[in-house]
């Protein structure tokens, strides 16, 4: 080791000075035989290579640069920032399987979804999925690629894990092509929740990133309204770009045509006629190749050139949660040392400047995302789709997130028509009920909800909380209102006018989750206070807030399926371990159910939630022992909404179905010894009551509710059991196979004709909404039998 440094010590001075001597003596000849060697090898290598014309690249699509011609200046821009980078240079081209295995396409199909709530999209998405009818019929005559008729979805009645978490599954091995077209709302909708939901599957550890890989591609429409949302950065179409930007992320960049954007006012058809061209050139790239084509992740067959701009949105989200850090640094600490990571731009920023930091974002999501999620908005705020939908079907909106509305049975009790089932069961007088919510949002979507498409849903609660004292007042202000307007109403008796005057109960159904409005316990404790009393109908999904619930007159729960594929199915709930919640809300019910009558609530929809459902339902009534099991028909609303939702006049059971499934009910509860009885009827609601035994004094059912009792035991301060303001015997009339129909109204039919015969009718009655409850009114006729 010693004797080799040695040598090298004594070798390399030599070898440098000679080499610099021989330099400076031939420099001149070595320079001209170097180049000259260069020129002979370019020459040769240019002979052998045969050159590659332009015009052989396939002129695949996106055939954007003939399109932009036509665009005007300001969409240009937005446009060229989505057309794919073209990369040149010598990169090497990642060969994908279709590369492989061109044309290996089958069968195909576009699924077109959409979201409306003005109606705009709805109508358009039924002409551009026509209008793709059409093209890929041709296509399917001219290629070898069988493309089925597209289908229309529309995003409010969807199960999101069906088509968001994992492409659909069908048996002819067809491949999908998805198409979403989305206006914007600044508002919230049912997109708020897609949008979280699309987050939630990318971020989701159990998920692959990219579960919607296998699609063919995907391509984004976005409607919005230049006049209230100029540009991109105040808004403009910013929920279709976050839809767009969420599906690169889930198809692992399968955008296979850029995000189109048109105003609905103005521009729409146009640059909705231009994407579909270039859409319909993608497709017949599909046909014909089995990829995308040029310029798209997923063909393989041009540098992938939507890579920079995905990581620059990611960087632009890190760049956004840095800059925001940085403002809290800057306000706080008030030196410019605290800003020492965010770059040499920042450090220019004196250290006294407390504004916020301007920064120079390029791209067009960045203020438009985080505009958003600063600010807390109204759940209906007066100038919304949904507040105007709600106050034209007779809705009043308590600030902005309350409704009240009189019910159907309050106006017929005013005009001695009859009340509720509640009369026949517990008491209630009907034309002294207020029937309201603090909540409209839910976090169901349950087929029978007539409200689809239109209300918030979402699983947290997100909006503006209004006080409990201005609901109250509010409600009850709307309330009072609404009866004196029945004061001319022919009919009305002067003494159910007088008293209903005073509001007696309260009704926490109507629509939405009571229960998520975040100060329930204190509304709860004003309508006491009054000496009103509270029947909260929640949906099993809120444990939490289930169990820190202070007691109510009657507390009940939705149960709408008996296993979780079918509450799946029927509920359609946001949260994903919704049946671990159900569950949970089912050992609550059962803890609470010596602190105040807990009643499950039933409502058959057939085709759903009936057949062979008798034991399952035995089960969790055997879990949760409730006081009372309320079996109801479904009502159907007949609106376009309950069509949607894949809901017929054939799901609504007849009454004779209902009694059948609720002896079926009874005699599991029996043979499993649990001491439950068949105790009411409404005939007239399609309902059947069964009771606790808890509830059988000497042989007769008590069902009904002292509700001075409950009063006073609720001020006494003492702990209470349901027994205690048990009332009086559930009159004869309204016992099980008695019909339930008050003796002292009289029958009418739905033009006020006197009805001789005891009606049996399917979903008539309106009460219920309230997480997973029932729908509105029933604009149905009577199925009488
Ligand atoms: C309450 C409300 C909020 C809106 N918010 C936005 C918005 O933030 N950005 C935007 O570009 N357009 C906005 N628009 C315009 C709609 O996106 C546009 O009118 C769209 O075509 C409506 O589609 P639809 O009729 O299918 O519901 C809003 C419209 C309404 C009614
Ligand atoms: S249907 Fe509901 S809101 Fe109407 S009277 Fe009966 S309990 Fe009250």
């Amino acid at each position: 080791m010693a004797h080799h440094t040695w040598v090298l010590r004594f070798l390399l001075p030599f070898e440098i000075a000679d080499i610099v001597a021989l330099w400076h003596t031939y420099r001149v000849p070595i320079i001209i035989t170097t180049f000259s060697i260069l020129i002979i090898l370019r020459t040769i290598l240019h002979l052998r290579v045969p050159r590659v014309k332009v015009s052989d690249t396939p002129p695949l699509s996106p055939k954007l640069p003939a399109e932009k011609e036509k665009v005007p200046i300001e969409e240009r821009n937005v446009v060229a920032e989505k057309v794919p980078k073209r990369i040149v240079g010598g990169l090497k081209k990642k060969k994908s399987s279709q590369d492989e295995n061109p044309s290996t396409i089958q069968n195909a199909q576009v699924l077109v979804f959409f979201s409306s709530l003005t109606g705009t999209t709805e109508k358009t998405a039924k002409v551009l999925t026509e209008g793709l009818a059409q093209s890929t019929k041709e296509l399917s005559k001219s290629t070898s690629t069988t493309f089925l008729e597209p289908q229309l979805l529309d995003l409010s009645y969807i199960d999101y894990d069906d088509y968001f978490i994992t492409p659909p599954k069908s048996e002819e091995n067809t491949q999908y092509f998805y198409i979403l077209l989305i206006p914007t709302f600044n508002i919230d909708t049912v997109l708020d929740n897609f949008l979280e939901h699309l987050q939630e599957t990318h971020n989701d550890f159990r998920i692959d990133t990219a579960p919607l890989s296998s699609l063919l591609g995907y391509s984004v429409f976005g409607f919005g309204d230049r006049e209230g949302w100029p540009t991109e950065e105040e808004g403009f179409c910013s929920q279709a770009r976050e839809v767009d930007k969420w599906l690169a992320k889930l198809t692992g960049r399968k955008r296979a045509f850029p995000l189109g954007m048109g105003d609905s006012k103005v521009d729409a058809t146009e640059r909705l006629q231009e994407w579909k061209e270039g859409v319909e050139d993608v497709l017949a790239n599909i046909a014909t190749t089995g990829g995308l084509g040029e310029g798209v992740v997923g063909s393989g067959d041009a540098v992938e050139s939507d890579v920079g701009d995905l990581d620059d949105e990611d960087e632009v989200l890190f760049e956004e949660q840095k800059v925001a850090q940085r403002k809290t640094k800057a306000q706080k600490k008030d030196t410019l040392n605290d800003l020492e990571d965010i770059g040499s731009t920042l450090n220019q920023i004196t250290a006294d400047n407390s504004e916020p930091l301007e920064m120079d974002f390029t791209t067009y999501s960045k203020k438009a995302r985080s505009a958003p999620t600063t600010v807390t908005k109204e759940m209906v705020p007066k100038n919304s789709p949904t507040y105007t939908a709600l106050t034209k079907q007779g809705y009043s909106i308590v600030g902005s997130h309350s409704g009240v509305k009189i019910c159907r049975w309050t106006k017929s009790a005013l005009r001695g028509r009859g009340s509720c089932y509640k009369y026949s069961f517990y008491g209630i007088a009907s034309h002294q009920c207020m029937e309201t919510t603090p909540s409209l949002s839910c976090s169901n979507k349950c087929v029978f909800c007539w409200r689809h498409g239109t209300n918030p849903v979402g699983t947290t609660w997100r909006w503006v909380v209004d006080p409990p004292d201005l609901i109250f007042e509010g409600v009850k202000a709307g309330h009072y209102k609404k009866i004196k307007m029945m004061r001319g109403v022919p009919g009305v008796r002067s003494e159910r006018f007088a008293e209903a005057m005073r509001i007696r109960h309260c009704a926490l159904s109507l629509v939405g989750e009571p229960i998520f409005y975040p100060h329930i316990n204190e509304f709860t404790a004003m309508l006491h206070k009054e000496h009103i009393s509270s029947f909260l109908v929640c949906n099993a999904q809120h444990p939490d807030q289930l169990r820190a619930l202070q007691p109510v007159t009657q507390l009940y729960v939705s149960i709408d399926a008996s296993n979780r594929e079918s509450l799946r199915k029927i509920d359609r709930p946001l949260h994903r371990d919704f049946w671990e919640r159900f569950q949970a809300c089912l050992e609550i019910l059962r803890e609470k159910r010596f602190q105040q009558r807990t009643v499950f609530r039933l409502t058959l929809v057939k085709g759903f939630n009936i057949d062979d459902e008798a034991e399952g339902y035995a089960d969790l009534i055997e879990k949760s022992l409730p006081c009372f099991v309320e079996i109801k028909g479904v009502t159907y609303c007949g609106t376009s909404s309950s069509a949607g939702a894949g809901l017929t006049m054939q799901n609504v059971p007849f009454y004779t179905e209902v009694c059948a499934f609720v002896e079926a009910l009874n005699s599991s509860l029996n043979r499993r010894g649990l001491g439950y009885g068949i105790a009411a009827e409404h005939a007239h609601s399609c309902c059947v009551l069964i009771a606790s035994e808890r509830f059988k004094v000497d042989g007769k059912w008590r069902t009904r509710i002292d509700y001075g009792r409950f009063f006073e035991c609720l001020e006494s301060g003492r702990q209470f059991r349901p027994e205690d303001y048990m009332g009086e015997e559930t009159p004869e009339w309204a016992c099980w196979g008695n019909g339930g129909f008050d003796p002292r109204d009289e029958r009418v039919d739905r033009k006020g004709r006197r009805k001789v015969l005891p009606v049996a009718t399917a979903g008539e009655e309106a009460c219920g909404g309230g997480g997973g409850g029932e729908g509105e009114a029933c604009a149905m006729e009577s199925r009488d039998e």
